[in-house]
């Protein structure tokens, strides 16, 4: 998450929870975003780089309207070009940032704050981990502060660390580790809180494409064994295609669902074999040509909900 919030207000989204469900596994919650509208006030970041940001102090409509569901237990990819919302996105479901219109619902419940249940991973994992802490307390601490017995705890940090290949590192300081191996602690860390749902922001960005690999198969692998729900945000359509069994495609600023693409690639993935089937190449190229009508400016004609499904033949 890119926001200047973002470690810290992450942390407390893993963190406050009042029930403890220790030596229970999760399963997944459901979403659901309706009728999300996102309006910035004020400072429309001119200069920043971003298409069409405005002028300074004219609003910024970054989410003009999205409805979508994501099942429990479901893995689900957002791609979109640069600017179209992706974070704002992620933030309002985490419940971070206020909608301006709409609400996002898990389980039963309108999100209002960051909810019980949810963890989140940010690209910046240097932010994210604190340096005077080692490996394991970083692990530990959402933990403790969600009520979880000292022996659970042990535990749950044991065993994390070993599904994500750190078991010999627990000792360690982050600032010992190579960004591949922080971003490793991140997603151990979310794990080992049980979340029911876990929101990812472009969390391998930061990190060589061969380390990309491997966490992108921990996540799979986690998200397979815990049952989890989650919702994963990247600008790679070749990862997205991977990773989720939807990819929901976004429109450039103020967004819209342009189309939500299902993956049928089959449950068990493998990073030569899946991405050299002829599946995965119609998925890309299909993809591909979403982002790039996304780029050009191109919405749905009618509802874009994603309820309604907009081809890029048809547009
Ligand atoms: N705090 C803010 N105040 C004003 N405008 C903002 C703020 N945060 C984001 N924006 C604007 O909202 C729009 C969407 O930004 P957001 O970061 O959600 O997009 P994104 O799809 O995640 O971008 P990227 O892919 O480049 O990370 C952009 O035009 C951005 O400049």
């Amino acid at each position: 998450m890119t926001g200047p919030d973002g470690s810290a207000t992450a942390r407390s989204a893993t963190a406050r929870s009042a029930t403890a469900r220790s030596g229970t596994a999760p399963g997944g919650a459901r979403l659901d975003v309706r009728g999300l509208r996102k309006v910035y006030p004020g400072s429309g970041r001119s200069g920043s780089g971003r298409s069409g940001s405005g002028g300074a102090g004219a609003p910024v409509e970054a989410i003009a309207d999205l409805t979508f569901e994501v099942r429990p237990g479901e893995l689900v990819c957002v791609v979109g070009p640069s600017g179209a919302g992706k974070t704002t996105l992620l933030r309002c479901m985490a419940g971070l940032l206020p909608a301006t219109s709409g609400e996002v619902v898990l389980g039963e419940s309108a999100i209002t704050g960051p909810p019980e249940g949810m963890a989140v991973v940010l690209q910046e994992y240097g932010r994210s981990l604190f340096p005077w802490m080692t490996v394991a307390q970083n692990v530990e601490l959402p933990l403790k502060e969600k009520g979880v017995t000292r022996r659970r705890r042990a535990e749950l940090v044991r065993e994390t660390l070993a599904a994500v290949g750190l078991g010999d590192v627990d000792g360690a300081y982050p600032w010992q580790l190579s960004g591949g191996m922080q971003q490793r602690v991140a997603i151990a860390r979310a794990a080992a809180y049980e979340p029911r749902v876990l929101l990812m922001d472009e969390p391998f960005a930061a990190v060589d494409a061969q380390t990309r690999f491997d966490l992108e198969d921990l996540v799979r692998a986690l998200w397979k064994r815990l049952g989890i729900t989650v919702v994963f945000v990247t600008h790679d359509i070749d990862e997205a295609i991977y990773l989720g069994e939807r990819v929901l495609v976004l429109s450039a600023r103020p967004t819209v669902v342009l189309e939500d693409v299902a993956v049928g690639l089959g449950p068990d993935r493998d990073q030569l074999e899946t991405r050299g089937t002829a599946e995965f190449a119609r998925l890309r190229t299909h993809v591909y040509e979403l982002v790039q009508q996304a780029k050009q400016g191109v919405r749905s004609l009618a509802d874009a909900r994603l309820t309604h499904t907009v081809g890029g033949a048809d547009v």
